[in-house]
């Protein structure tokens, strides 16, 4: 432990009294001046083509004279609620829809910015008239990608999570990515690196104060205590984060889920139903499938991945057995493995061999930690005998379908649903999940900052260590102006946002 080795040389080293606490380097602050800041941009906020009603928007100090240009009578309209208007083209003086305006001076809008929002019939003309008109406005020019959601955060109106989280929702395709990107948004993720944030700040104004007034002045007693237990804490806190990681990332990209078992069992049959779309060839030649066929799908309202394989089995021809090859690469990579078995056969050797290199192995491995979990579908319940199925009572615990009727399909969702639950974790509840890469590697950056900490030779360094550690949580929440970071998040907006 350092304190033990609190030398002169460290006392040399800490130069001047200086205030303890210091000022946060930068937590939530809006990093960097947005791209061609100053000008006024606008763009077609609603989705392109016909529709009922689209909305421009403008965002800027030209705002509220490109609301004039274009409107009659010509003056701004009553702040934040919905007034009728002529729109007239500012040269030709040509009528060009008669629209909702809505005008939100700064700052109180959704870029910080003076902004107008047209709400104009959903017609390519009239939307088009109405951005030429705009355009033609002395000071305005088209919006890029991303750029009204980036002039927000340049104007501290959101965070970089919360950016995040609004990229995720507008990209959201399933019930599950909604309610976490919605979480994300609401700043629940912020406001935990807020927290963190603030005890790391506590615990390094206690090492400053020590640094400052050495243990003869009038100084509290047990501060460095007390700096230590904060950081132990925090550093459980993450740890626990950080173990959770894979799952919050998960749920924004998709769970992986791989389809197996021997040739014939009817993992295709299965890919194709669970997808609702024709997309791997079924036949009654075992040996049918031989690339990994991807597909991503909506299963039970979560995102995965769901990839169909060649039928596990040797000796076959080369092509088939690089079809094996590529199977077995791709169950490594599963978060959840669909383990397929023909009913009626399962007395057959590929069936018993299949069953012990694949099924019970990963049985063993599951699936109380983050390892990967197996369901086991004995598949073609519709060739049983009718007085029951005669299973083997030493099955591991399995679920019969039949691809052909659709029977024991809800019970297989379900279970789908249990287990995709377990692999992506439930938005709804739980601590905000992390999810994305950058989050993982700042908040480990952190972690290991915090391990320095407890290893550092003296006092100077030990607080070195908790400045570095508070910039890896300023920079995951506030993004730390990297502009190749603002950039890879904003690339992910459309035109408008
Ligand atoms: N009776 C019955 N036949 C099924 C069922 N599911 C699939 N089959 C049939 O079983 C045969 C094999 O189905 P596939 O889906 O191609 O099986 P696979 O596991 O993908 O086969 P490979 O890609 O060759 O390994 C086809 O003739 C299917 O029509 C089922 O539930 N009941
Ligand atoms: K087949
Ligand atoms: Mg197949």
């Amino acid at each position: 432990m350092w304190r033990g080795l609190w030398t002169l040389a460290a006392r040399a080293a800490r130069g001047p009294c200086r205030p303890c606490v210091r000022q946060s380097s930068g937590a939530g602050a809006p990093g960097s001046g947005a791209p061609g800041s100053g000008a006024t941009i606008f763009a077609l906020s609603s989705g392109q083509g016909r529709c009922g009603i689209a909305v421009i928007r403008t965002s800027g100090p030209a705002s509220g004279h490109a609301l004039r240009s274009l409107t009659a009578p010509r003056e701004l309209p009553r702040a934040r609620s919905a007034s009728l208007r002529l729109l007239t083209d500012p040269r030709s003086g040509e009528p060009l829809d008669r629209a909702l305006v809505l005008w939100f001076p700064g700052p109180h809008s959704f870029t910080g910015e003076d902004c107008v929002e047209f709400h104009v019939h959903g017609g390519p003309a009239v939307v088009s008239g109405v951005l030429q008109a705009l355009g033609r406005v002395p000071g305005l020019r088209p919006a890029e990608a991303g750029e009204f959601t980036r002039r927000a955060f340049a104007h501290g109106k959101l965070s970089l999570t919360e950016v995040e989280g609004l990229a995720d929702l507008i990209h959201a395709e399933t019930e599950a990515q909604r309610r976490q990107a919605l979480r994300q948004l609401d700043g629940e993720l912020g406001q935990l690196c807020r927290g963190w944030a603030e005890t790391l700040t506590k615990a390094l104004a206690h090492v400053e104060a020590y640094i400052d007034f050495g243990e003869d002045d009038n100084l509290e007693e047990g501060v460095l205590e007390q700096a230590d237990s904060q950081v132990r804490e925090l550093a459980v806190a993450l740890e626990t984060h950080l173990r959770d990681a894979r799952r919050g990332q998960r749920l924004r990209s998709g769970a992986h889920v791989v389809v197996t078992g021997p040739p014939n069992a009817g993992k295709s049959s299965l890919v194709n139903l669970l997808s609702r779309k024709p997309v791997s060839i079924v036949s009654p030649e075992p040996g049918t499938t031989r690339d990994v066929l991807e597909t991503p799908v909506d299963l039970a309202g979560f995102p995965a991945l769901l990839s169909d394989t060649a039928g596990l089995r040797e000796g076959q021809g080369p092509v088939e057995q690089e079809g094996v090859r590529r199977a077995r690469e791709r169950l490594e990579q599963a978060d959840l493995i669909l383990a397929v078995l023909d009913a009626s056969d399962l007395a057959s050797p590929s069936s018993c061999d299949f069953l012990d290199t694949v099924v019970t192995p990963a049985i063993a491995r599951s699936p109380n930690g983050n390892g990967q979990r197996l369901l086991l579908v004995l598949n073609k319940s519709d060739l049983l005998p009718p007085g029951g199925p005669d299973l083997s009572p030493e099955l591991p615990p399995h679920l019969l379908l039949s691809c052909l009727t659709g029977a024991g399909l809800d019970g297989l969702l379900e279970a789908l649903r249990k287990e995709l639950a377990a692999v992506c974790g439930n938005p709804s509840t739980g601590p905000p999940l992390l999810t994305r890469a950058r989050h993982q590697h700042h908040l480990q950056a952190c972690l290991d900052a915090l391990g320095s900490y407890r290893h550092a030779p003296d006092v100077a360094l030990a607080a070195e260590a908790l400045r570095v550690a508070r910039g890896h949580l300023a920079r995951l929440h506030g993004g730390g102006g990297t502009e190749e970071v603002l950039d890879i998040i904003f690339r992910d907006f459309c035109v408008g946002k």
